[in-house]
């Protein structure tokens, strides 16, 4: 057997259930192309039958990534394998993922079908998507709660019908590490055909063990990982990406197995995931919390200081940390942002210096020193700019005070033609929302959720607003980033209005094809 084990990626997949909004094709694409420089075996791409928009951003990183597997679920039904099809047909390599529940629970209270039908669901399915790939993996559902006899019974025709790879979940998060890897070493004593496919397993924290239960898989000789970055995915989410590639990583003196994972890429990734998805990173979280390499009290710093690995069992510089010692102020030059980016981790093919020295400067002027989250945020916004944003923020000017009418007077420019409002509300934000929302005549959107956060150090932090807006029945995020809270607010509503645009534009086009078509 292999010591080799493999990293599935689902952050676009399983990890983006768990948001309150749809990452657009765009944001999933930044993701994939740091899953893919951080060295994933697969990346889940998405569910391409659930959504036009979710088809699409499945096609466009199946364009894109060139050095990782590109995958695409699938319920065990032909119309959602031949969505994976079409929409995956475009990479250099892909994986159509079939999966179907097989514990007593989803077959008879939700599947409500015999356990003889799933079986002959699943094969059909397995052989269906052998069609399109010779690379496909069948997940029983919920198998951690699925009969044994059953399960290997399953793994065994799935196999047969041509499954390369065969994924025990634990759905729901059920099982103890013990009780986890002892289905695991069941399936390899009891399976006959089991050495004709690469055993995976995807496990999911209801309990708190999602990580544990993996390594006890791996550790009976499953050597596929499902996992996401900062461990997010439905309800308490997925094994942490970060987690299971680090253990392997510092424990290969006891495990000795291997990743093909660039650990150095990890805290980058970690952060454009949270920032991305606006899940914030708890401060203790293991790996790429923002605590896990700092120490605070007297004895362990001592420690530290005298050798590092005292109280370190992995350097920060191995998850892609750098401690920073050159302060960052308007008069510093191009060389050092340049080098500080570059120990960030960052190669000049990420960023356009001229562009991002621009906004530095502006920040520096207004901030006095700049930190790596500044620079690092200046950066992710560069990226986020698209250089024919439908929806562009030309001038704010907002007013606010005690015993005054807020107002703002707000001036875009949208697709290519300049427009300006003014209108008083509530507080400055409404005053500029009002402005906005007439300007572009959306009575439709509504926003839902609009939260302020504080990013950076002490009272120089910047203020990053996240908005959730409903437009047409779907809903719509948007972040933005600034050192005012109200421009904040204006750039979070700018980049949902681009978002919305984006979709409209997904659902003509597709109008139009099945115009074509005469559907
Ligand atoms: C454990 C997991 O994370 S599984 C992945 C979860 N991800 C998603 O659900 C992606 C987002 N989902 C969607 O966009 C939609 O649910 C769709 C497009 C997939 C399906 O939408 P709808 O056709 O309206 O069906 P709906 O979601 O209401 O119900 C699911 C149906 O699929 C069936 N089903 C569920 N899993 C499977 C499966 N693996 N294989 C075949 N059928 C399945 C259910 O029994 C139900 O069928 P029924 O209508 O005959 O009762
Ligand atoms: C589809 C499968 C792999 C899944 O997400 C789960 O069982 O949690």
């Amino acid at each position: 057997m292999t010591n080799q084990v493999k990293i599935f990626d689902t952050t676009l997949r399983d990890g983006e259930q768990a948001l309150p909004a749809s990452l657009s094709a765009k944001e999933k694409l930044q993701i994939a192309l740091a899953l893919e420089r951080l060295g994933v075996d697969v990346i889940e791409a998405g569910f391409p039958v659930s959504s036009p928009g979710d088809f699409k951003s499945v096609e466009m990183i199946a364009r894109e990534v060139k050095n990782s597997t590109v995958c695409g679920l699938s319920r065990a039904l032909p119309a959602d394998i031949d969505a994976c099809g079409q929409a995956l047909k475009v990479a250099e390599q892909f994986r159509i993922h079939t999966f179907i529940a097989t514990s007593d629970i989803h077959v008879n209270s939700k599947l409500k079908k015999s356990q003889d039908d799933i079986v002959e669901m699943a094969v059909a399915a397995v052989k269906h998507a052998r069609n399109y790939t010779n690379d496909v993996e069948f997940s029983c559902e919920d198998a951690g709660r699925t009969h044994i006899d059953y399960l290997c019974r399953m793994v065994e025709a799935a196999i047969a019908a041509g499954a390369t790879t065969v994924n025990i979940p634990d759905t729901v998060g059920y099982t103890t590490p013990t009780e986890f890897g002892g289905i695991i070493k069941s399936l390899f004593d009891r399976v006959p055909n089991i050495d004709q496919a690469i055993i995976s397993v995807h496990c999911h924290n209801d309990l708190g063990l999602a990580v544990a239960n993996s390594l006890a898989a791996v550790e009976q000789g499953a050597r596929q990982v499902e996992c996401t970055l900062n461990g997010i995915g439905e309800r308490a989410g997925n094994a942490a990406l970060e987690e299971i590639a680090m253990i392997l990583q510092t424990r290969k003196d006891m495990l000795g197995l291997t990743t093909n994972i660039n650990s150095s890429e990890i805290s980058r990734s970690s952060k454009l995931v949270s920032q991305l998805c606006n899940m914030p990173i708890q401060s203790n979280k293991a790996i790429v919390g923002s605590n896990a390499f700092s120490h605070s009290s007297g004895i362990h710093q001592d420690g530290v200081l005298k050798s590092q690995n005292t109280y370190e069992i992995m350097t920060p510089e191995s998850v892609g940390i750098n401690k920073n010692n050159l302060n960052l102020t308007s008069r510093s030059g191009r060389h050092v942002i340049k080098h500080r980016l570059t120990e960030l981790g960052y190669t000049s093919a990420d960023y356009d210096l001229e562009a991002i020295y621009e906004a530095f400067l502006q920040l520096a002027d207004k901030k006095g020193q700049v930190y790596d989250y500044d620079l690092e945020a200046l950066l992710f916004f560069d990226k986020q700019k698209h250089d024919h944003a439908y929806y562009q923020l030309e001038y704010l000017q907002a007013t606010s005070g005690r015993e005054i009418v807020p107002s703002a007077t707000v001036k875009l420019t949208i697709g290519g033609d300049s427009v300006t409002r003014a209108s008083t509300g509530n507080g400055p934000v409404d005053a500029a929302y009002k402005a906005i929302m007439e300007m572009v005549g959306h009575d439709n959107i509504d926003v839902v959720d609009f939260k302020l956060d504080s990013k950076g150090e002490g009272a120089d932090a910047l203020a990053q607003v996240s908005v959730i807006a409903e437009y047409r029945g779907r809903r719509f995020h948007g972040i933005g980033l600034a050192t005012d809270i109200v421009e904040a607010g204006v750039k979070a509503l700018i980049y949902v209005l681009n978002n919305t645009h984006l979709a409209d534009q997904i659902d003509l086009q597709r109008h139009q094809q099945d115009r074509i078509a005469g559907v």
